[in-house]
């Protein structure tokens, strides 16, 4: 049981506000039940979630000593912690003077985070507010909550009326949800018909309005000429998109999509030496170029 203080509502974006009342009692509840607190070592009875909870502390490192909470959909969804972790690192080594991040359907925070612990102010939007408030209940859980501001609302919207255009954001970082666990069924996953809740294309051109240097989070059978040729058209025939495919424990997470020149001028000595600095007990493993039209694609291993 809890009670929502003013300062926790602060974090909130908006939601203070008259119009949101509806939102903000639903919130309330949330905290006055401490509603979706994992009970770390009760089995979860539903089967369907039962191989995520079997990896939970690789979501969230403090699952055994720090509450966090989950809803159903984020057993699925969250960034794994290593990735999530290897990904803030590697936006750091990239722009290290970056103040501002955006985190595009944060979902149970996972990414938010692991952003927050390397920048002073990370935004993170998502349309349930149950999500927002996993999120801000497990930014407490690391401790990083002061720099997590969370706006409640359909991305699509809010990109619509270009609501964080003038917002000096230094990276978009976005992890999209793919369709759930059927988004491997098929060969190659068509990033114009199965990414949610926008196609590839509609994605980037809302996000790169926000910034010039954007993360997007992808399956790892995405099709990588549709890459090319969304970048190509929004950007201009010479533009980059560079690709990491991201390895967890030898199994293949997904990938990593970076937009922006200051991610393409990007050494391996470089990043290494950087993030070696940042944290000395590394995530970042071996990488080898491979560099085809407009998309460069870079092989990564994380431990954990
Ligand atoms: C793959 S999850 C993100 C997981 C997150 N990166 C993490 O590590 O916890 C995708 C999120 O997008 C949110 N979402 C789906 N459609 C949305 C929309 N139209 N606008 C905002 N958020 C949306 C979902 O509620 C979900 O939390």
């Amino acid at each position: 049981m809890g009670r929502l203080r003013s300062s926790e509502l602060e974090h909130f974006v908006h939601l203070g506000k008259r119009k949101y009342r509806r939102e903000r009692r639903a919130l309330k509840k949330l905290f006055h039940a401490n509603e979706h607190r994992v009970e770390p070592n009760a089995k979860v009875t539903d089967r369907s979630i039962f191989k995520y909870w079997k990896n939970r502390m690789t979501l969230f490192s403090q699952m055994q000593n720090k509450d966090i909470y989950m809803t159903r959909e984020l057993w699925f969804s969250v960034t794994p912690e290593s990735v999530a972790k290897f990904v803030a690192r590697f936006i750091k080594s990239c722009l290290p003077e970056a103040k501002v991040v955006l985190d595009v359907y944060c979902g149970g925070g996972g990414n938010t985070i692991q952003l927050a612990q390397y920048f002073p102010k990370v935004y993170g939007v998502d349309n349930s507010l149950d999500h927002l408030y996993c999120t801000y209940r497990n930014a407490q859980a690391y401790g990083v909550e002061d720099r997590v501001w969370l706006k409640y609302g359909d991305w699509r919207e809010l990109s619509r009326k270009r609501r964080f255009e003038k917002v000096a954001v230094d990276c978009v970082f976005s992890s999209p949800p793919w369709g759930g666990p059927e988004y491997l069924r098929s060969e190659v996953y068509d990033l114009e018909a199965a990414l949610q809740p926008q196609g590839l294309r509609e994605t980037l051109a809302g996000l790169l309005r926000v910034s010039e240097n954007v993360v997007l989070f992808l399956p790892r059978n995405a099709d990588l000429s549709q890459l090319s040729q969304v970048t190509r058209e929004l950007l201009g025939e010479q533009a980059l998109c560079k690709v990491l495919y991201v390895k967890q424990n030898g199994y293949m997470k997904g990938i990593l999509c970076f937009w922006g020149a200051r991610f393409y001028n990007y050494t391996r000595n470089a990043a290494e030496t950087s993030n070696a600095a940042l944290e000395p007990s590394g995530t970042a493993g071996s990488c080898d170029a491979v560099p085809e039209s407009n998309a460069q694609a870079l092989d990564y291993s994380v431990d954990g």
